[in-house]
C-alpha cells in the first residue's frame, strides 16, 4: 500500500467543489431534527435509515435523499447541517468550498429562501472566521421540474442576488438535457454569475455538448460519460474545462462498477481538468479525504498525479487569483515537504 501517498492525500490542502449541502445529512442528524420539528419519518432508526442507503441507479437515491432533507424546516436547521459539513471537512484539511442547495426541494415544503439561505451562509461565514475555510454558495435548478419552476426560483432569488455565487443543474439527468434551461442559464449569464452543471453522470455526451454550447457552462460536474465521444473530449481539453468527479458517488450510483475501472486516471492523462469530490458523502460512504484515500487504494495513482487532482481544484475554483496563488503555493510546499 502506498502509505507515503495516503499521508500525503491526507495533508494536502484541498477545495472542494461538488458537494449537495443536503447530501451532508447524516443519519444521526437526520433523526435529531425529526425530533426536534415533530417531522415523521418513514424509517423506525438510524440503522434502518441506513440501510437503505443501496442504489443501483441515480434514481434511486434522489428518491431517499428528498426523503432525507424533509427534516429540515428552520434557519437553524440548515445551519446545523452546514456546520456540521464544515467542520467534518476541516479534519481533511478542506480550506475552500463550493457548495450547492437545492432551494426548490425546500421551498415546496414551504421553507423560505430566507430561512435556507440564512442558515447555510451564517454557518459558511463562521467557517470562514473560525475555520478559516473560504466558500461559494451555488444555487441548483432542479432538472427534473420545468424551466418555468426554475425561472420562478431565479426571480425569488433576486433579493439574495448578493449572495449567490452561481448556479447549477442537478436532480434525475435521463430525458431532462441541458437544452430544456437554455433560457434560464442566459438570464444567469446575462447576471454576471457563474454557472456549472451536471452532464454526463448517467446522460449521454449530447448532454455534455448541449452544456457547453447552449449554457456555455464554467464546470462540468460529473463529466464521465463525456469519454465516450473523441472530439468532446479534444473540446473539454481545448477550453480547459474543470469537471468535479465524484469517486465515490460513482461506485454507489452503479456509474462506474469497481473503483479500479474508474476513469479518472484516463480524464488526467487525456488533458482533463478532472477534480476529486465527495458528491452527497453522508450517502455514498465518504467525505472527500475518503474519496482520495479510495482512489489511492484502488487505482496506480502516482505522486504526480495526486498532485495534479489537488491543482486542477484550486485552478476550477471560483477564486480570486492571488488567493488561487496562495492555496497553490501551499499545496506545492506540503508536497516539497515530503519529496523523496
Ligand atoms: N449526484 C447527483 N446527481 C444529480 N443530482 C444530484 N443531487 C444530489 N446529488 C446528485
Ligand atoms: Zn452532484
Amino acid at each position: 500500500m502506498p502509505h507515503s501517498l495516503l499521508s500525503l492525500a491526507e495533508r494536502m490542502p484541498k477545495a472542494e467543489l461538488h458537494l449537495h449541502i443536503e447530501g451532508s445529512l447524516e443519519p444521526e442528524l437526520v433523526f435529531q431534527l425529526a425530533e426536534r420539528n415533530q417531522v415523521k419519518l418513514a424509517y423506525a432508526d438510524i440503522d434502518s435509515l441506513r440501510a437503505a442507503y443501496a442504489f443501483s441507479n441515480l434514481q434511486d437515491f434522489l428518491d431517499v435523499y428528498y426523503a432525507g432533507m424533509s427534516v429540515l424546516l428552520t434557519e437553524q436547521d440548515f445551519f446545523d447541517l452546514t456546520w456540521a459539513y464544515l467542520t467534518r471537512v476541516q479534519q481533511d484539511n478542506v480550506v475552500h468550498v463550493e457548495i450547492f442547495f437545492d432551494p426548490q426541494a425546500h421551498l415546496e415544503r414551504g421553507v423560505g429562501l430566507d430561512v435556507q439561505i440564512g442558515g447555510i451562509r451564517r454557518a459558511l461565514e463562521q467557517g470562514k472566521r473560525e475555520l478559516g475555510i473560504s466558500f461559494r454558495l451555488i444555487l441548483s435548478f432542479l432538472r427534473h421540474l420545468s424551466e418555468d419552476s426554475a425561472l420562478e426560483t431565479l426571480e425569488l432569488a433576486q433579493p439574495f442576488a448578493e449572495q449567490i455565487d452561481g448556479f447549477g443543474l442537478d436532480s434525475s439527468e435521463r430525458g431532462h438535457p441541458p437544452s430544456k434551461f437554455a433560457r434560464v442559464f442566459a438570464r444567469c449569464q446575462q447576471l454576471g454569475y457563474k454557472i456549472t452543471v451536471h452532464a454526463g453522470e448517467e446522460g449521454p455526451p449530447e448532454y455534455v455538448w448541449e452544456a457547453l454550447d447552449l449554457l456555455k457552462v464554467d464546470r462540468i460536474d460529473h463529466g464521465n460519460r463525456a469519454l465516450e465521444d473523441d472530439a468532446l473530449v479534444r473540446r473539454l481539453a481545448a477550453d480547459g474545462l474543470t469537471l468535479t468527479v465524484c469517486p465515490l458517488s460513482n461506485l454507489k450510483l452503479c456509474v462506474v462498477d469497481d473503483l479500479r475501472q474508474h476513469p479518472i486516471l484516463r480524464m488526467l492523462d487525456l488533458g482533463l481538468k478532472a477534480t476529486v469530490n465527495s458528491d452527497d458523502p453522508a450517502y455514498f460512504g465518504g467525505y472527500i479525504g475518503d474519496n482520495y484515500r479510495a482512489l489511492i487504494e484502488h487505482l496506480p495513482l502516482t505522486r504526480e498525479q495526486l498532485y495534479q487532482l489537488g491543482r486542477n481544484a484550486f485552478e476550477g475554483a471560483w477564486l480570486d487569483e492571488p488567493s488561487k496563488q496562495r492555496h497553490l503555493q501551499r499545496l506545492e510546499q506540503v508536497f516539497a515537504e515530503t519529496s523523496n
